[in-house]
């Protein structure tokens, strides 16, 4: 195994990763068969970051992986920096693959003199010299449009579904969007989960105060069925613990959690260990430290749709065709 692979007509594919999440690198490598280049990183006394490639990238695609987890803004500084440092290396395209977009949740204006700092973002990938984004399960999928390139938004929505199929009766599922924001997405579930009923929690949010979520109530039929509930994240899982509260004292019989990312930030993990949720099943796009599981969390593998989307991408294939089927 190399870190290169050399084709007929010279194209190489180059893997390198930040310091942020090496196990979903290490993975990564692993299904696409190839080692990573090896990336000299760490913190200078004041806190700036170095970091130096061990082999040259010189006319190389190289693919960019860092997860945006806490703390969120010297990995994202990190991860720019490598760009910088492969646009400087001669590196043909890069690839910046965040399978987490981190700010992708300040996407918009609520309110006067607010930033949209998720156009920010790509703005600064762009800037430092990235051709191209990779990310999965974006907030909103309108953020593909603030970047100046291509971006392939991957779905982890097959992987959890044909989780989740194992662990229901699909001919009593319902599935539950966890605010208003998410309908069309849970729609989505609900067809390629057996077509059954839809519920949405109506949820309000303390805008003065960050991180504030109210469940008010759940519309929809839930009664005596295993409900579904899906989301793109749970950060301090209000949201998600709040609509099983309100989904089982409308009288599910059980509940299931599916989120693509775990952020986890707390009290998540006391909070979905105590919400009543029968099993919470998040991806890998984010590390989980050990603290941070509890006995209902499952975990699963992101890095074979990541392998899968960066080989497409290297040889000019096409990342759409991944997802044949769940259009
Ligand atoms: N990082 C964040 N953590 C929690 N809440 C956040 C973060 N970034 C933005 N927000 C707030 O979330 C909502 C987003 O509402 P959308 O309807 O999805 O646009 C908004 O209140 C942000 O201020
Ligand atoms: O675990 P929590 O700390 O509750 O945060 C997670 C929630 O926050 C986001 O929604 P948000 O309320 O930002 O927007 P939305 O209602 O428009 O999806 C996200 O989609 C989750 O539902």
């Amino acid at each position: 195994m190399t870190g290169i692979i050399s084709h007929a007509d010279e194209k190489r594919l180059v893997l390198v990763s930040g310091r942020a999440h090496p196990d979903l690198a290490r993975d990564v490598a692993a299904e696409l068969d190839i080692d990573l280049v090896h990336t000299t990183a760490y913190d200078f006394a004041n806190g700036e970051i170095y970091v130096r490639y061990a082999d040259s990238v010189r006319g190389a695609d190289v693919f960019v992986l860092q997860s945006h987890t806490a703390p969120i803004n010297q990995w994202i500084m990190e991860q720019l920096i490598m760009v910088d440092a492969l646009k400087r290396a001669s590196a043909k395209t890069i690839t910046v693959v965040q399978p987490f977009y981190g700010y992708a949740r300040q996407d918009k204006k609520h309110k006067g003199r607010e930033p949209i700092s998720a156009r920010l973002m790509a703005d600064l990938f762009k800037t430092a010299g990235a051709h191209r984004l990779m990310s999965v399960d974006l907030h909103t999928s309108q953020t593909q449009g603030f970047f100046d390139g291509p971006v392939d938004h991957l779905w982890a929505m097959p992987l959890l579904i044909d989780y989740v199929r194992t662990r229901v009766d699909i001919s009593n599922v319902t599935v539950v969007s966890p605010d208003a924001g998410r309908i069309r997405v849970a729609e989505h579930w609900a067809s390629k989960l057996g077509g059954g009923p839809l519920a949405f929690v109506h949820k309000t949010r303390d805008t003065s105060r960050p991180n504030q979520a109210v469940a008010n109530r759940v519309v929809g039929d839930v009664v005596g069925r295993t409900c579904v509930l899906v989301d793109d994240l749970i950060d301090t899982g209000g949201t998600i613990a709040g609509a099983v509260r309100v989904v089982l004292e409308a009288g599910a019989k059980d509940v299931i959690v599916a989120a693509t990312h775990g952020v986890l930030s707390d009290p998540a993990a006391q909070r979905l260990s105590e919400s009543g949720a029968r099993e919470v099943v998040v991806t890998d796009t984010l590390p989980i430290i050990p603290e941070k599981r509890f006995p209902q969390l499952t975990i699963l593998s992101i890095a074979p749709l990541i392998a899968r989307a960066i080989r497409e991408v290297f040889d000019d294939g096409s990342v759409t065709s991944l997802f044949d089927g769940n259009a």
